[in-house]
Formats: structure tokens, sequence, C-alpha cells
């Protein structure tokens, strides 16, 4: 399997190489090269496998000859050892139509768990086999942080820096970065958006003053491998609701599109989805670009679901390129004139390619508490606050009344514990894997927004 980037002018990779590239050189998102298929009764045949097994069969040909068969099915049986639930992505039923898929089982109670709990086994793999090492940068409203963290934390190979948005993240969710003591992991909070972190990792990937001296890796959604350990919960889910012969829909809460993009690849792999719906919160520039063609970037609005408080998108470009005719060269020149303007309009391939699978909506604050306080009152389920968001959309889709929806649940609802507590009068309690995180010293480095105060933090910093 050969990876290409969005951009079209970045060398053809392998998986392994894709891992440890994150971004392709000239900007753009590797996506490989075609799209491997399932048939019906290779799909069914994948009912009952436990969750570590079926994801090496769905991984498969993406991971190629970077992996044998043996060896892949060790790492994902001793990334998902870790999960508190058995099932590692298990359903709950709220009534005869909507679901629930749990995602939050995993060591930092949120859906990146499912992803970088493979890549940090991934990176050390790939690097031992160079004896080589991998400087991380990544950018998080979050959940990226404490999951990649908790990843590769103590790894010999790797060292990560991590920037936050200053205030702009839970009190769990900074703690669960924070409180991290290993001389591996730097925690930057900077001056600005989730947007702006984002921005100034992918200007390091560029920035020859670093690249000339640190091999830099990405743990963000940018790298593949991300998105392809989220596809696998798509088949999970499916296959225990009726799939492959019963199509279902999924609400999906947004914000870097990543996840959503898994189940687009799911659909293109030939698992029947009836459709993807794209929950923004007001930061909702993905439900614009779906509905009206408009994708254009307002500065960020903090919300209660800051997780998705984003309006640049990283992963809608791989989208962009897989409906609207696989154009590298074209889509480079779009995204180079977004990225000058901050605004651009979708062409009509790109509209009617994405208008096959997906629909959107946008949740407000008021909606968000009202979706949590619905769960609450009429399932008894306490969910956060992402989810609340996905599950208002789900409830009210235009979809035909036979088909099941499945909602993300993307975090614990106990990472956003005074949002939940507002909306119902309950405040979750921490599950004890995260352990005594209130009572652990704090360490992190307050930036300026700058690039350049980060860029020569990194440099001064890096082994
Ligand atoms: C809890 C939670 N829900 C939803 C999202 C949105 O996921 P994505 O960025 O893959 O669209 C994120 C992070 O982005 C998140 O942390
Ligand atoms: N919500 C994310 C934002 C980064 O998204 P990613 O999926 O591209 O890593 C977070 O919590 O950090």
């Amino acid at each position: 399997m050969k990876y290409v980037s969005t951009r079209g002018s970045a060398p053809a990779l392998d998986f392994a190489e894709v891992t440890l590239a994150g971004l392709a050189s000239d900007g753009g998102l590797y996506v490989p090269e075609s799209w491997p298929q399932l048939g019906m009764d290779e799909i069914r045949d994948m009912r009952g496998l436990p969750y570590a097994e079926l994801a090496a069969r769905v991984m498969a040909p993406f991971v190629g000859d970077s992996l044998t068969p043996d060896r892949l099915r060790e790492l994902t049986g001793e990334a998902y050892s870790r999960f508190a639930h058995t099932a590692v992505t298990p359903l709950v039923q709220l009534d005869e139509r909507q679901w629930l898929l749990e995602l939050f089982h995993g060591p930092t109670l949120a859906f990146k768990d499912v992803a970088l709990q493979l890549l940090g086994l991934l990176f050390e793999e790939f690097l031992a086999r160079e004896d080589s090492r991998l400087t991380i940068v990544g950018a998080t409203s979050g959940d990226t942080g404490s999951a990649a963290i908790d990843a590769v934390a103590g790894r010999d190979n790797v060292e990560i820096f991590m920037l936050h948005p200053k205030g702009r993240v839970s009190d769990v969710q900074r703690r669960q970065m924070t409180t991290v003591r290993a001389p591996n992991v730097h925690n930057i909070a900077i001056e600005g958006s989730f947007d702006d972190a984002q921005a100034m990792v992918k200007r390091i990937f560029a920035d020859e003053s670093v690249t000339a001296r640190h091999r830099i890796g990405a743990v963000n959604s940018i790298n593949w491998a991300r998105l392809m350990a989220q596809v696998v919960y798509y088949f999970a889910a499916s296959l225990q609701l009726g799939g492959p012969d019963r199509k279902l829909a999924f609400s999906v809460p947004t914000g870097n599109f990543g996840d959503v993009f898994a189940g687009h690849v799911a659909a293109r792999m030939g698992l029947p989805i009836e459709r993807l719906i794209v929950a923004t919160n007001v930061n909702d520039i993905l439900h614009r670009a779906l509905s009206n063609g408009d994708y254009s970037a307002g500065n960020v609005t903090p919300t209660g679901a800051p997780s998705m408080d984003i309006q640049v998108s990283s992963n809608f470009e791989r989208l962009l390129f897989d409906v609207g005719g696989r154009d590298g060269v074209a889509l480079g020149d779009q995204m180079r004139g977004f990225e000058g303007s901050r605004a651009m309009m979708l062409s009509n391939a790109q509209r009617e390619g994405a208008a096959g699978l997906f629909a959107s909506a946008r949740v407000d604050e008021d909606e968000t508490a009202a979706s949590i306080r619905y769960a609450y009152e009429n399932w008894g389920e306490i969910i956060d606050p992402h989810t609340a968001i996905g599950l208002h959309a789900a409830r009210h889709a235009d979809l035909a009344p036979q088909v099941p929806v499945v909602t993300l649940a993307t975090a614990h609802p106990a990472k956003f514990r005074d949002a939940v507590e507002r909306a119902t009068g309950i405040r979750p309690p921490l599950p004890n894997r995260v352990g005594d995180l209130f009572a652990r010293e704090e360490a992190y480095t307050e930036l300026s927004g700058t690039y350049e105060a980060v860029r020569d933090h990194i440099l001064e910093h890096a082994a």
C-alpha cells in the first residue's frame, strides 16, 4: 500500500514511512492511493471477533508489508489491553433507534486513546528498525494531548512537545497532560486558540531551522495512522447492529474532521453506511461548508465543548481530495489560497461528492445543555457535552425511521464535570484509572502566541 499527498507533490510513501512522516513535505496530508475493498462476505466473517482481532483485520490492507499479520495482531492486542471495557468500544442502547458508541474506556477517557495507544507502539516499532529518534510536536484542544502523552511518556526514542491553548481546556484535561512527569514530555500553554496551535505545528514541519536538526513527527489526526485506527470502530458498531446487511447512520461530534473522515473511509472500504452526520458546536465552519459550500474560518468561540473549538479542520482537506477528483495539484492551489485568506468556496464537484454520504448540524450552547439533560432524564445516561452535540444532531436527523443512529460518545463525562453538573445537577466522579489527578503537581511552560517563541523553545529543549 502506498500513500499519496493531497497536494500532489510529496513523494509516495509506504505505511511505516507515512506513520513517521506525519505531514507530507508539500504541506498536504497523506491518503492511501486507492481504497482497499472488503466484500460483504469478508465483512460478515468479522462478526464476533474480539476488538483487537477485528482491528488487525480491518487495518491489514493499510499496513501492507510494513508489519507481518502476526506482528500487527500483537500490537493491536497490546494497544487495547489497557482499556477498561472488554468490548473496548461498547455500544449502549438508548431506545429503539438511538445508540451510543462509547469510545472513552481508554486510559485518558476520550476516543483519542483508541488510535494513540496503537500509534505509540507503531512509533517504537518503526523507529527501532531505523535506530532513529522522533521529536513529536502536537496541538491539542484538550484530548489528543493527554492521550498522546500517555502513549509515549517514558519511551526512549521519542519526545513530545504538546501545545494547548491557555485557559481553553477543562481542568481535568489540563491536569491529565501537565501532571505527567517524564523527561521526554514537554507541555506548552500558548496564548490563542487551538487553530493557532495547529497552524504552528504545521509550520514547524516546514521550518528547516528545526527539521535540519530534528526528525519531526505528528500525533494529531494529520497522521494517517490515527485515522486508520479510528476506522475500526465503525465496523465494530455496524457488525453488532446487523451490518453489513443493515445500514446504520452515525452522528459524529466534529472538530478536526478526523473521526468522521474515518467513517468515510469505512464506507469507501465497503461498509454500508446510510449517513454520516457532522455535528458541530457554534464553531460551525464544517456545517456551513457542507450545507452551502462556504468554508470560511472566523475566530474560534470558546464553548462548553472545548475540544471542538476548532475552525480550521485539517482533515477536511482529505475529504475534498477524495470526493473532488483526487487532483492534488489543483487542491494544493485551493488550500494555499485558503491559508492566505482563511476563506474559500467549495467547487460543485466537492459539494456534490460530499452530499452523497454527509449531512451536518450546528448545535448551540443551550441545545448542548438541553441534550445532556435529555439523555439523563429520559435514559438515565450521563453524557459529556461533545457527545451531547452528536446526540442532539442524531435525534433531529432527517433519516428514514428504520435506520438506527449511532452517536459517537467521544469523551467521558467526568472530563467536563462542570458542564455536566450545570446541566443535570450531577457531578460525575473521575474513574479510578486516572488516579490522584488533583493531588499531583503540574508543570508546563507558558508562551506568547508567536511562532518564534514556540520554535525557539522547542529548539532549546529538544534532546
Ligand atoms: C471529545 C471530543 N469529541 C469530538 C472531537 C472532534 O473530533 P475530530 O477532531 O476528529 O473531528 C474531539 C477532538 O477533536 C474531542 O476531543
Ligand atoms: N479535539 C482534539 C483536537 C485535535 O484533533 P486531532 O484529532 O487532530 O488530534 C484534541 O482534543 O486535542
